[in-house]
């Protein structure tokens, strides 16, 4: 350092010549920008409080971001579900790695909503009336397709034929968790026959051929890998949902503590019971016997 130089502040410091922007595109009169492809006005003029009260944008955005990860979610259950059906794999796990990493991001988000005091919720929550997630259409199609099947939960969706109708089909085909039972079967595992043309409408219920070959995977990983990497990620996506499920309880008791909920439950109480149902029962029960 020269010390006839006086030492200069490095934020006040002249600008490089070029900092690499000046071959910019700077006008979008004639094509697509940005906000154009993304759709962003109709995204940004979406969030419409009604309460008046400085939190309902932190509400609605936290509902919005949730449900475009849900969204997401889904497009990558529903391929992963034909994947397996179809016998390949490969994608499938490159899907659910997906559908993980997302999961993980919904849980960090409650973070942000946990700043949410119960006194400032209080103020809005009039504003909102019966609506509940409860009504989540993408939620509850994520639960079907984990195989949490319950035909009373298409109810909230009879005034909405086209999204009713999409649920009562997603209820009545077999779920992710199905598929890789019948990929189980395919592969030479004797799985019960009616475990494998079950009425699909109804939930996962534990099935002992069902333990027995995964049991059987897990005892020999090298000669299953490929069905014992699906098993991990089932229990990754798992573990993750019950995550989910667990902070929205604790948040939503941190903030209305024991109220019923708009939507007409026992609130944390209904919610509480959610945190005992099992997705893929076998994979659980398993792990006693290695
Ligand atoms: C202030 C924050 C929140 C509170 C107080 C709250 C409260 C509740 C309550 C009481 C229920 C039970 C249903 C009812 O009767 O209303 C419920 C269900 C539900 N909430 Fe929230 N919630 C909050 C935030 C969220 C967020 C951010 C999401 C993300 C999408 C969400 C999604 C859901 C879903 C999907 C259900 C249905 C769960 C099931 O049926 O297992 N909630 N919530
Ligand atoms: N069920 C909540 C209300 C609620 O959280 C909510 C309301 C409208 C849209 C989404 C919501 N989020 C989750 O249930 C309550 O009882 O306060």
């Amino acid at each position: 350092m020269n010390e006839d130089t006086p030492p200069t502040c490095p934020f006040n410091s002249p600008r490089p010549a070029s900092e690499g922007w000046h071959d910019a595109k700077l006008d979008f009169s004639k094509s697509m920008s940005y906000g154009d492809y993304l759709q962003l006005d109709t995204l940004l003029a979406a969030q419409k409080p009604l309460s008046g009260e400085h939190d309902e944008m932190l509400f609605i955005i936290q509902h919005h971001t949730s449900e475009l990860w849900m969204k997401l979610a889904l497009h990558e259950l529903r391929a992963a579900l034909l994947c397996v059906r179809n016998d390949e794999l490969d994608p499938a796990f490159k899907m659910l790695s997906r559908v993980k990493r997302i999961f993980e991001q919904i849980v960090t988000g409650w973070n942000v909503l946990a700043t949410l005091t119960p006194s400032d919720y209080t103020l809005m929550r009039g504003s909102l009336g019966s609506s509940s997630g409860f009504q989540s259409h993408q939620y509850r199609e994520i639960e079907f397709r984990l195989g949490n099947k319950n035909e009373q939960m298409l109810k909230p969706h009879a005034h909405r034929p086209e999204l009713h109708d999409a649920l009562a089909t997603v209820l009545a085909e077999p779920s992710l968790y199905d598929e890789a039972v019948r990929l189980l079967a395919r592969r030479g595992f004797e799985i019960d026959a009616a475990r494998l043309e079950r009425d699909w409408t109804g939930p996962t219920v534990y099935d002992a051929t069902v333990e027995a070959a995964w049991l059987a995977v897990y005892r020999e990983p090298r000669r299953y890998w490929d069905l014992y990497q699906l098993a991990e990620d089932l229990v990754d996506i798992e573990d993750r949902f019950r995550q989910w499920r667990f902070r929205h309880v604790t948040t939503v008791e941190r903030i209305i503590g024991f109220k019923t909920g708009t939507g007409g439950t026992s609130g944390a109480t209904y919610l509480r019971k959610m945190l005992d149902v099992v997705l893929f029962p076998e994979l659980w029960q398993l792990r006693t016997q290695l």
